[in-house]
């Protein structure tokens, strides 16, 4: 096609969520075919979107601020499968490259297109699912005339570095990505995993995952903010709203901020191949090169591939302005063209030339073998025939031991991934079988799928130390990061009573209460940990948590739960009845988010401060702004107190959570031993403020509606 391909975009939105139907959240997304609308609830004006595909998976929610669904109904993980999943395979068996990504708010639903949740798998597992079956349909049908090599690979981009999900062992500096003349863009050195069924690529991927979760712990890092790609392409882009909000700091160093710069050069990519699209005589430079993610996916986006993407949105009001956001970015990468062309296999290039060989000796054997013109005797033909069918069945015969010995080289391949990887199922299934009778700790994490991969045992009779990794003694358990120090805390688990001990000086919430110091503390199924600024765990005491359940069944602990408590151990109020509070009330309901938000930050700002040696000390602070539209507010910001000038600064709260990630990266390097003093200069430094001290007291702030 001349003029290329269009990028297909499918919008979805998903149900209200808890919190949202907490907030008595009104519906403000309507569908009608293959447009979205969405309604400003300030001013009830709406604005439409039309784009391949409009997925309503919103069901019948009834307390609608909106006439609603135009008689939708709701749109599966099979329908979105079947209109979307379906094609990627198709386009993939056809030999088009094909790219299917997930972009949205954190939240709003990506993972559960692609990924999915319990049975309702998403396009991912769904199509690795076909693709082994359309395997075995072909093989059935003609044995012999396909090779089928299915191989796996996962990375994941954080912080501008490229990570193998395979490897335990990453290279620190990452992966390098660079352009393959012949294959396109390449990530060196990423593993390369051959699969033979679609268990194995479960196996891999839950793999993955647990390393990733065990780096992110590493890093302190919120690890939603990385960017996961499959190799047929299946990309999960980390949650889109942050790099907006860290945009809207207006902070010098958020240049510096590779965190999400991956993500804002996606949007530059975007913006300027649609720009090219639309104006196909102006010379566009797409900026491919400024970051790791847009490099990677250059074929992707502009290149050679047939590519869809699905924005997730979330249907309430409240989340208006990201909506508006996602469906921007939406509109304008549908205006993308692409230039797919069948991609030639090597093993199907050299079959193709083989043939080709084959022909034109058959040509020539046909014209009596000589070159045209030449006069030949009937023996001379002969021999000449003959010659040149022992040559072709030398020729042939070559080629099919070639073929063989690469399809031999192929399941020797699989079989020793197969080998490795049952090695490691059997550590993983006799830990899946402890798991079942012994008391342990799980990690919880920010990002629900990478929560519960992490599991720490106390085995009966013993007594496990609990440690900083850094300066390791004789402990255990091992954790990195800040404010973890050398024989932290201890649990015995004595005749199934597990009891903890915490050291003078290290921080422990058990249930939200801080017991640093205390010992004799006797753990329950279901306790929450906090160990450090970091480390969140919840307890499993599977005899207790059979034999003694509550009434109510065991409430399950997720992130926002532990938030809660700790806020909530901390004086705030956060249990709210959202429906029966009047504005006012609401107001300071929303202002209680926001501190349960920043208060562990606070905390851990003022760890690494402490570790990196800064004397500048963090507080939240609840402060009076004049706001645009609506008089004098409360807002949470964050006092900053130089210890040694006895400076201070007020920080809004975006800038201060952009700083703490910046102050995250400096800290690992400082572990690393590669932290280079110049960073502490001026606008290189996370704690510096570049206003000059002032008493606190903004007069004039103006802020978004909140
Ligand atoms: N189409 C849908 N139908 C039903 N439930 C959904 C749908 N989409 C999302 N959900 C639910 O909404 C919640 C958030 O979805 P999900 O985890 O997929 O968000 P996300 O965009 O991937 O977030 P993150 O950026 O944090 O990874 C989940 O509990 C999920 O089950």
């Amino acid at each position: 096609m001349a003029d290329g391909e269009s990028v297909r975009v499918a919008v979805r939105v998903r149900p209200f969520n808890q919190r949202e139907k907490d907030r008595d959240s009104k519906l403000c997304v309507r569908m009608l075919g293959p447009t979205t609308t969405v309604i400003n609830p300030e001013d009830g004006k709406d604005k439409s979107f039309t784009f391949d595909f409009s997925y309503w998976s919103h069901d019948g929610y009834d307390n609608c601020a909106v006439s609603g669904t135009d008689g939708a109904t709701y749109a599966d993980q099979k329908k979105v499968f079947d209109d979307l999943g379906q094609g990627v395979l198709n386009n993939a068996y056809e030999g088009y490259n094909s790219c299917l990504f997930a972009y949205g708010q954190t939240g709003a639903g990506k993972s559960y297109s692609m990924v999915g949740y319990g049975v309702n798998k998403g396009i991912v597992p769904i199509s690795c699912d076909e693709i082994f079956k359309r395997i075995e349909e072909q093989k059935a049908s003609s044995p012999d005339k396909y090779q089928f090599q299915v191989t796996i690979q996962m990375l994941e981009i954080y912080n501008e570095q490229v990570r193998d999900l395979f490897s335990k062992t990453n290279p620190s500096g990452g992966l390098k990505v660079r352009m393959n003349p012949k294959s396109g863009v390449e990530v060196v050195g990423l593993t390369e995993w051959p699969v033979g069924s679609y268990q194995e690529i479960d196996e891999r991927i839950e793999t993955a995952t647990k390393n990733r979760t065990v780096a992110s712990t590493n890093m302190n890092a919120t690890s939603s903010r990385a960017h996961t790609v499959a190799k047929m392409n299946l990309v999960d882009l980390a949650g889109s709203e942050r790099a907006e909000s860290t945009g809207a700091t207006g902070d010098r160093l958020k240049e510096g901020a590779a965190i999400n710069l991956s993500l804002t050069m996606l949007g530059n990519v975007i913006t300027a191949l649609a720009e090219r699209s639309n104006n196909p005589n102006k010379k566009v430079l797409i900026p491919y090169r400024d970051s790791k993610l847009t490099c990677i996916l250059q074929d992707a986006l502009g290149g050679n591939s047939k590519t869809i993407m699905v924005c997730a949105i979330s249907p309430a009001d409240i989340n208006f302005e990201e909506t508006v956001g996602t469906l921007r970015y939406a509109d304008r990468a549908k205006q993308i063209k692409n230039k797919p062309k069948v991609n030639i296999d090597p093993t199907e290039m050299l079959i193709q030339q083989l043939k080709e060989e084959n022909e034109r000796l058959k040509q020539q054997m046909g014209t009596g073998g000589g070159p045209p013109g030449t006069v030949m005797t009937e023996e001379e033909k002969e021999a000449m025939k003959k010659q040149l069918e022992d040559e072709m069945a030398a020729k042939m015969a070559e080629n099919e031991k070639m073929l063989a010995e690469m399809s031999k080289s192929w399941e020797e391949k699989l079989k020793e991934a197969q080998e490795k990887a049952a090695a490691e199922g059997g550590s993983a299934q006799s830990e899946q079988k402890r798991r079942e009778t012994e008391p342990h700790i799980l990690n919880i994490n920010e990002d629900p799928v990478l929560s519960r991969a992490i599991c720490y045992f106390f085995p009966l009779g013993e007594e496990i130390n609990i440690g900083n990794r850094d300066r390791p003694g004789e402990e255990e358990i091992l954790l990195g990061g800040v404010s973890i120090r050398p024989d932290h805390c201890r649990v015995t688990n004595t005749d199934g009573k597990l009891i903890m001990g915490v050291r003078e000086e290290c921080k422990v919430l058990l249930n939200g209460a801080d017991v640093t110091g205390k010992s004799d503390l006797e753990l329950h199924h279901n306790d929450r940990l906090l160990i450090g600024t970091n480390y969140y765990f919840v307890v499993v005491h599977p005899s207790e948590r059979d034999t003694s359940p509550p009434e109510e069944g065991w409430p399950e602990v997720t992130w926002d739960m532990f938030q809660r408590e700790i806020a909530k151990a901390q004086g705030l109020n956060v249990d709210v009845n959202w429906a029966a509070m009047t504005e006012e009330e609401k107001r300071r309901a929303l202002l209680n988010d926001e501190l349960v938000q920043v208060m562990p930050r606070v905390q851990e700002a003022n760890a690494l401060s402490s570790e990196l040696k800064r004397d500048i000390n963090f507080e939240t602070k609840v402060t009076s702004v004049m706001h645009k539209t609506e008089g004098t507010v409360s807002v949470v910001m964050v006092k900053v107190i130089n210890e040694v000038t006895s400076a201070e600064f007020i920080w809004e709260k975006d800038k201060f959570i952009n700083r703490v990630y910046l102050m995250r990266e400096l800290y690992s390097k400082y572990l690393e031993g590669t932290l280079d003093p110049s960073l502490f200069n001026g606008d290189q430094d996370p704690f510096w403020d570049p206003i000059e001290p002032m008493n606190i007291g903004y007069s004039t702030i103006y802020l978004k509606p909140l």
